[in-house]
Parts: structure tokens; sequence; C-alpha cells
């Protein structure tokens, strides 16, 4: 079987990237939110980009992005793929996967059974699904809370197209996660920061390595 692939999000610094390049990640997200302790302006994400090794795929985070906010984006930065992180409509996705020509990642909030509906609606359009935490009502973001969902909900869940699981991971509980759910893919981004907007290059490394020694993990 293939390693698990890790995503490490929220980088803003060139150190950061250069830790989750050495570190074995397979993406780097840049998060594009006004209100996130992560969120880059599009110049700056563009030299984070510009540093990124070949290999290490560039993952653009946004939230309900407007078409004008899209192609800013994408104007300054040389991603490899979009991250939808808000209430995009399975319509929305495909109109932004063609207007960008990127492969989009759909994020998809589970907190209970009754969300997992969305996943399969969402792999009809979108060439990625993230299965987050769905956020607290209220919360201030959407995404990037540090809280994990329970993986039950998912374990064996069949998905259309592949997928990732984040949400709360740390390098203390990816490995069950991994062992609970069979992702073959895992995002993190809270679990692996020393402070937010702030990523921790051991935290990553351990991260890293957790996810690969998922396969010997005990499941529930
Ligand atoms: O990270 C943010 O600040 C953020 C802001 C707005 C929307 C989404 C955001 N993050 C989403 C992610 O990429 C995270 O990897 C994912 O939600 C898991 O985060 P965490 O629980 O902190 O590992």
């Amino acid at each position: 079987m293939s390693e698990v692939r890790v995503k490490i999000c929220g980088l803003t610094r060139e150190a950061d990237v250069a830790a989750a390049a050495a570190a074995g990640a397979a993406y780097a997200g840049f998060v594009f939110f006004a209100r996130s302790p992560r969120n880059v302006a599009p110049e700056v994400a563009r030299d984070l980009a510009l540093a990124a090794p070949p290999g290490l795929a560039k993952v653009g985070l946004m939230v309900d992005p407007a078409d004008a906010a899209l192609d800013a984006v994408l104007a300054a930065v040389p991603l490899d793929m979009v991250q939808l992180h808000g209430r995009e409509t399975p319509e929305r996705v495909a109109e932004i996967r063609a207007r960008t020509g990127l492969p989009v990642m759909k994020a998809v909030g589970v907190a209970a059974s009754d969300d997992l509906g969305a996943i399969a609606a969402q792999a009809r359009v979108a060439d990625q699904i993230l299965i987050d935490a769905k956020a607290p009502a209220g919360a201030a973001l959407p995404g990037g809370n540090g809280l994990a969902f329970d993986w039950r909900l998912i374990a064996g869940l069949r998905v259309a197209v592949p997928w990732m699981l984040a949400g709360g991971l740390t390098p203390g509980t990816v490995a069950r996660a991994v062992a609970m759910t069979g992702a073959r893919q895992v995002d993190v981004s809270s679990g692996v920061e020393a402070a937010p907007g702030l990523k921790d290059p051991e935290r990553i490394a351990a991260f890293v390595r957790a996810a690969r020694t998922a396969e010997a993990a005990p499941t529930l």
C-alpha cells in the first residue's frame, strides 16, 4: 500500500514551507481568508509558492470566493489546486473548476451522519474531497479550529474521488485516525503550530512520521 500523503495547511513563512518539504509532505496549503491568523496576501503566497520544491503541491484555500478574488489570487500565485472551504454549492464548485482550470478540493464539514450526503454530492464535481470537522455555530473560522469529529462516522465510507481527512489531527492522534477511517491522505493545521499561523518544524516532522506508521496502529 502506498504511503499516507500529508497536507500541511496554513503556511505563512518560507521556513514553514521548507519544514513541510523536508518532512515529506505532499501538499502545502496557503490560506486566503482575511479573518484567519494564517491569512497570506497573494504577493506573500507567491514567494512561498516559488520557494516550494518540485513535488510539493501548492494548494490555495479560499472561502466562498468571488470571481475577482479568485482571479487575483490565481494571477499572482502559481497554484496546483484550489481548496474551497465555504458554503460553495456543487454548481459553484464546477464553475470555479472551469474558471481556474485547476483541480478543486471541496471541504465538507462533518459533525453527524446527516452531513455525509454532501460528500457524495460534491464528489460528482470536485476532484478531491476534504472531510473536516464542521465548525461550531458562531465560530470565527470555517476551518482550522483544531477540532476533531467522531471518526467512526466515516469508517468504511466510499467516496468516488480521492479524499483527505482533517480536523484536530495532531502527531499524537493521526495514526489512530488513519487506522480507524482508512484515510490515505490527511490534512493538518493547528496541530503542528507553535502559535496560530506559526508552524513548528518538529511537530510537522513528527506528524508526517506518525501518519506513515498508521498501518501498525490499533483500530477501535
Ligand atoms: O486555517 C484557517 O485559518 C482556515 C480559515 C478559513 C477556512 C479554513 C481554514 N483552515 C482549514 C484547513 O485547511 C485545515 O487544515 C483543516 O480545517 C483542519 O484544521 P485543524 O483542525 O486546525 O488541523
